[in-house]
């Protein structure tokens, strides 16, 4: 079940798309409906154009006894890293990703029995930045929110306990790493998970569970005019994220360096930070604008756990960051009304919600945007 209270966010601007769903494993030539121009633009250069950048993401290990620094770091200089030593388990990891494919290797027309509806959050389909590009993404999601079990039963009917497990099992072992990520994150900065209520609040309500996104990316007749996900940056708090042995995954790091590959690293997990993350620390974690080029041969997953606040916390600058020399950069907002805004004004979402204050003598948002 879609939870109430963050689905209104799309309810009031529904995903409205001109194009049909295309079934990508039965297209010899890139259609023109997926062939996008890339501009000599410094955010939207070809996928292939910058294999020039060879600084990698930073390694952290969890159980490092300066984790907590590194990762403060990383956050302030990267906004992403990759997360060793997290105790997560290899054979789960694995196990979700052939829960993965299996779903998506179903045929469409089955596939298409749990397709997300314009104003819902879970289910199968285009991603929802898809709205905001005339060309679309060779790839296709999706979206679980809480228990998979309805979406599960329709794909399955007579066999859909296992698929639900497996699922049920990383979303759990997902919340812990998320809270164990969060803890260090904030320690990075000052503060304690006690001095934010909500962090480590107990249970949510049953209809708004952890939320997961699977991407699949298959193989491409034309790559390097196919885009798999434009680039974003996520509206979470922070996202955990696995990608199968294939490259794609793309971060942007200012102006000098631009696109970094991030390679996949065995084991290892990428710790991607939202806008909500850079939020609360007023500005100083940054939420690195992100994408993912496709190939020829390989077909790629990703899996996503899409980590936020409880609906009704009201998200902006920590008090404790806050003080008259640090003004806070950031309205309030809840999570369901900044994806509101987000699906609304998209790249220029945090700009809308940022504070003018009379110390600033710039109106310019420090994160990444598109052009
Ligand atoms: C809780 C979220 C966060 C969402 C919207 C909603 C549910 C699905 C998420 C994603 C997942 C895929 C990329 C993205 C950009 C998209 O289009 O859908 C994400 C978006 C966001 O991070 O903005
Ligand atoms: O597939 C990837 O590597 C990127 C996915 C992503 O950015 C997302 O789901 O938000
Ligand atoms: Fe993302």
């Amino acid at each position: 079940m879609s939870s109430p209270l963050l689905s209104d966010a799309f309810r009031a601007r529904p995903l409205n798309l001109n194009h049909k769903i295309v079934d990508l494993s039965s297209v010899e030539i890139l259609p023109d409906s997926h062939a996008w121009t890339f501009e000599a633009n410094k955010y939207n250069s070809s996928c292939r154009g910058n294999m020039s950048n060879l600084e990698s993401i930073p390694i952290i290990d969890l159980n490092d006894e300066n984790a907590k620094e590194l990762i403060g770091l990383a956050c302030k200089n990267w906004g992403v890293f990759h997360a060793i030593n997290h105790n997560v388990p290899k054979n789960l990891i694995d196990e979700v990703e052939l829960a993965g494919e299996r779903l998506f290797s179903l045929p469409m027309h089955q596939k298409l029995l749990v397709e997300r509806t314009p104003n819902s959050m879970s289910g199968y389909g285009v991603v929802r930045i898809s709205s905001f590009f005339s060309k679309l993404m060779w790839s296709e999601g999706f979206t679980i929110v809480g228990s998979p079990l309805e979406h599960a039963a329709k794909l399955w009917p007579h066999d859909y306990h296992k698929f639900c497990d497996t699922i049920e099992e990383y979303q759990k072992e997902m919340k812990n790493l998320a809270s164990r990520l969060m803890g260090l994150m904030l320690g990075s900065l000052g503060v304690t998970k006690d001095d934010v209520k909500w962090v480590g609040a107990k249970d949510e309500p049953k209809e708004r569970g952890p939320a997961l996104q699977l991407n699949s990316y298959p193989p491409c007749p034309d790559p390097n005019r196919a885009m798999g996900m434009a680039a974003h940056t996520d509206s979470t708090i922070l996202n955990i994220l696995h990608q199968s042995n294939t490259s794609g995954l793309q971060v942007f790091r200012g102006d000098n360096t631009g696109w970094t590959t991030v390679q996949p690293h065995p084991g290892a997990l990428v710790i991607l930070l939202g806008d909500l993350m850079h939020i609360l620390s007023n500005g100083s974690y940054l939420n690195p604008l992100h994408r993912a080029f496709v190939n020829l041969t390989q077909h790629r997953l990703s899996m996503v756990y899409l980590h936020g606040p409880p609906s009704s916390v009201k998200i902006s600058p920590l008090p404790q960051l806050v003080d008259h020399h640090n003004p806070p950069l950031y309205r309030p907002a809840t999570w369901s009304e900044y994806l509101g805004i987000k699906a609304q004004y998209f790249d220029k979402a945090l700009t809308t919600i940022r504070l003018r204050n009379e110390f600033m003598d710039t109106d310019d948002d420090d994160s990444v945007k598109i052009d």
